[in-house]
């Protein structure tokens, strides 16, 4: 496959990344802080220095940017996608984004003839690292087929959801629903605690029953450990909570759980526990600070 250009070097663009390197792709990429790229180049990647200088030179470039305001800035700005692309190259967006954010991307892209994809990613670091993604993707279907083999190397399962916004939707949805759940597994914790029961014993109990999942059994030992070293940010949960919360204003959905989850994530992130694990959420329900990150 011809080379791929890749914007955004945090947790999870470097991780899917440096995925496509190993399996032979050719990678040129690019990042805000530029210093992020150093180690993708010595791995072969080369760097462009900036969003215009890779789109010109690739015919797929893929983004990975923290949020909405990111996302629009690498299209939109001085040196940004626009100045490049054009028919013949495609743009997509695998960043957590609301509807609104893609389709304005994507109508700013095709005015230039270019063809864009929305592909945002159910998955974190470790499953970046292992190519064990699931790809929640929309938009044109040509650019879809087209970057199969770069999806089939960064992920498990790809979707192809229809028309641009449906799949940031269906991210947000997910989010909104882990969200919640890392608040309930979070006060569980708590209860189990300072009721006399032990965090861990509660930990086997959930993971032998119906509500086991991988991310009580991951999650669960370092939150009992106040460790809380990031790799999905807790900043990035609660802006994944508020655009769901929109989805749901925007659709008349109540959404009690979900906006008191908000809630506790907003406190976290006030209490400067924003760039660690969205599972330092816990240290808001335990109302102590974390002794350790
Ligand atoms: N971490 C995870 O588990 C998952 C994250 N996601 C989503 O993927 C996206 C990336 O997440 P993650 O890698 O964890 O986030 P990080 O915070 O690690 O990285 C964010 C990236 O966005 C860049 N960035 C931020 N603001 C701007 C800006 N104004 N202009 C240009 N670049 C900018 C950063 O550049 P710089 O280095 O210069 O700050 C960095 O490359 C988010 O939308 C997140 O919600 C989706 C699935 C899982
Ligand atoms: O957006 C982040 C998702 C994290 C996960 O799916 O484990």
């Amino acid at each position: 496959m011809e080379e791929i250009g890749f914007l955004g070097m945090g947790i999870m663009g470097k991780a899917m990344a440096m995925n496509l390197l190993r399996h032979g792709f050719k990678v040129s990429v690019w990042n805000r802080t530029l210093s992020k790229c150093d180690e993708l180049k010595e791995h072969g990647a080369s760097v462009g220095e900036s969003p215009a200088a890779v789109i010109k030179k690739c015919k797929y470039t893929i983004g990975m940017l923290s949020d909405p305001a990111a996302a629009l800035s690498v299209v939109f700005d001085k040196d940004g996608i626009l100045e490049e692309i054009c028919s013949g190259k495609g743009y997509i967006d695998m960043s957590t984004v609301d509807a609104e954010t893609s389709s304005k991307i994507s109508e700013a892209v095709k005015k230039k003839g270019g063809s864009f994809l929305e592909a945002p990613v159910s998955g974190s670091k470790k499953p970046a690292e292992d190519g064990q993604l699931v790809i929640l993707s929309a938009g044109d279907k040509g650019l879809y087929d087209a970057i199969l083999p770069a999806f089939d190397v960064l992920g498990k399962k790809s979707f192809f959801l229809g028309e641009v916004g449906n799949g940031a939707k269906m991210k947000l949805v997910v989010n909104m629903i882990m969200g919640s759940m890392m608040n309930a597994f979070s006060e569980g914790l708590v209860l189990a605690d300072k009721s006399g029961l032990s965090p861990n014993t509660l930990l086997d109990v959930l993971d032998l029953g119906a509500i086991a999942n991988p991310m009580f059994k991951m999650k669960g030992p370092s939150m009992i450990q106040n460790s809380y070293s990031p790799a999905f940010p807790l900043k990035h949960q609660q802006k994944d909570m508020r655009l769901a919360l929109a989805l749901g204003d925007e659709n008349a959905v109540s959404m009690p759980v979900a906006a008191a989850a908000n809630e506790a994530f907003k406190k976290a992130r006030s209490t400067g526990l924003g760039d660690l694990d969205f599972s330092a959420v816990y240290e808001i329900f335990k109302g102590t600070e974390p002794s350790s990150a």
